[in-house]
């Protein structure tokens, strides 16, 4: 039997040259607060929720529970917010804004709002804009970001310089991981430079790449509208004589997008993501699978992420330089790469036979719309959260549900964490059986 072991908490920066007071909540007519509403520093959710009893005593370890805490550390009228959002679109990043600028104006009775325009260059290169509650009222309900996005435009010291002339003593920062690595070299210099800044990452990535955390905000709307596309490559396949529907999802180092729309639709009958390697002729190949499947079925249906088979497609030298402005390698499409292997390979086989590909590719339609309900309820909570964290005088965190309860998270280990898909798991076995699709172990 194990024995039992201590727990340790992951600490938290927090800022030192500010002054405790009584949360106004105290005083809000909307909140009573009774016993056990405030949450104390040593409340804490485990980073694990599963132990094996019979094994020897593992390490625990903890964070600190978000919400309230009784005692603030900024005089509310003292405090100049700024909100930015960087990289790619998701669902969702609008209600975090409007949750945000509503939660610090009605909670904490904060009234200097500012959206920073554009992303990370935003801070040096324009206006901030003054946001309050009636401005952003109905933001929950439109798509994208109405403060705009970009990739790049990372300069530190221009950064951490408009922090300090503007007078911002909170920063909430939402974005991906590229952002967050950007939000741990903010943290850093406005440490270095002993300014009483609080500093937050609000996890931003439709692919749910982003370790520790449950999921990522807008990941289940996207998957929603993923399962659309897989519905409408069915109908297709199905309509034709040797059908097969391809559809391209998002995922450019992960197929959690794939994975999930793959389980919920059950249409799928082979789905290839970015952690798995797979190849095409010969025993145990993709053509060999989809062949038996034309045959038995007279249709197929493919589901590949933007990520999966890059290195399969031929690049040209420049095309294998080719980055983002944020720096991340700008991929081919994996889709188009696929219909036309798909179609030389049929009429190589079987010149004389009918065949049809039709390649959907709803990259930006999945991740353009608005959050469902459930992503605009978590986006509400995830902005509350921040906002209790930064006002208790947290600073270089990020919040975000383990194990379904609010946590601060370091920000430097949100930076560092990757949500793969683990395919030796449960989940991606599950998979194979509803596809049956290949393992393609046998050259691997
Ligand atoms: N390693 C890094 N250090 C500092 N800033 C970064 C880093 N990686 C990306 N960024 C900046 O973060 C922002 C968003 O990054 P990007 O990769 O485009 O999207 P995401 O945050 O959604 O992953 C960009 O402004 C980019 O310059
Ligand atoms: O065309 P864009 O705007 O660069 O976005 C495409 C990328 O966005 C992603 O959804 C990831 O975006 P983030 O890095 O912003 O989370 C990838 O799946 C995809 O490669
Ligand atoms: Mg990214």
């Amino acid at each position: 039997m194990a024995t039992e072991t201590a727990t340790s908490i992951k600490k938290l920066p927090s800022l030192s040259g500010l002054n405790h007071r009584r949360n106004p909540l105290d005083e809000n007519p909307f909140f009573h607060p009774s016993d056990g509403f405030y949450i104390n520093p040593s409340d804490v959710i485990l980073s694990q929720v599963t132990y094996d009893l019979s094994a020897q005593s593992q390490p625990r370890f903890a964070y600190h529970r978000a919400g309230p805490r009784q005692e603030i550390m900024y005089e509310p009228s003292a405090v100049k917010a700024a909100i930015v959002t960087c990289g790619g679109l998701c669902p969702g990043m609008n209600t975090v804004i409007r949750e945000l600028v509503v939660g610090l104006w009605e909670l904490y009775d904060v009234k200097e709002i500012y959206g920073i325009p554009a992303g990370y260059r935003g801070f040096y290169s324009m206006e901030a804009v003054k946001l309050n509650p009636k401005i952003v009222h109905d933001w929950h309900k439109k798509g994208g970001t109405v403060l705009a996005t970009s990739r790049g435009g990372f300069h530190l010291n221009k950064i951490v310089d408009a922090i300090q002339l503007n007078g911002y003593n909170q920063v909430y920062i939402i974005g991906g991981d590229g952002t967050m690595r950007g939000a741990v070299e903010i943290f850093k210099e406005v440490s270095r430079r002993k300014l009483e800044v609080g500093i937050t990452g609000i996890p931003k990535t439709v692919d749910n790449d982003v370790g520790i955390i449950d999921r990522s905000f807008g990941f289940q709307t996207a998957v929603e509208m993923a399962q659309q596309a897989i519905s409408a490559a069915h109908v297709e396949a199905e309509s034709a004589v040797n059908g097969i529907g391809l559809v391209k999802l998002m995922g450019r180092s992960t197929g959690h997008i794939a994975l999930h729309a793959t389980l919920s639709s059950r249409d799928v009958d082979c789905c290839l993501i970015p952690e798995m390697d797979f190849y095409l002729e010969g025993k145990g190949g993709l053509f060999e699978f989809l062949e038996k499947r034309l045959k038995e079925r007279g249709h197929a249906v493919l589901v590949v992420a933007e990520g999966a088979g890059q290195d399969m497609i031929p690049r040209n030298d420049s095309q294998k330089q080719e980055r983002d402005e944020s720096g991340n390698l700008v991929f081919l499409d994996v889709g188009a790469w696929f219909k036309s292997v798909l179609k030389e390979w049929w009429e190589r086989e079987h010149p004389d036979e009918l065949f049809t590909v039709k390649y959907i590719d709803p990259t930006y339609m999945i991740r353009a719309v608005p959050a469902n309900a459930t992503d605009n309820l978590y986006c509400t909570l995830l902005a509350h959260s921040a906002i209790h964290g930064v006002m208790a005088g947290y600073t270089g965190f990020v919040s975000g549900p383990i194990n379904g309860n609010y946590a601060y998270i370091p920000l430097e280990e949100v930076a560092q964490a990757k949500n793969e898909v683990n395919t030796n798991d449960h989940k991606w076995a599950w998979v194979r059986s509803v596809t049956t699709q290949p393992d393609f172990e046998s050259k691997f």
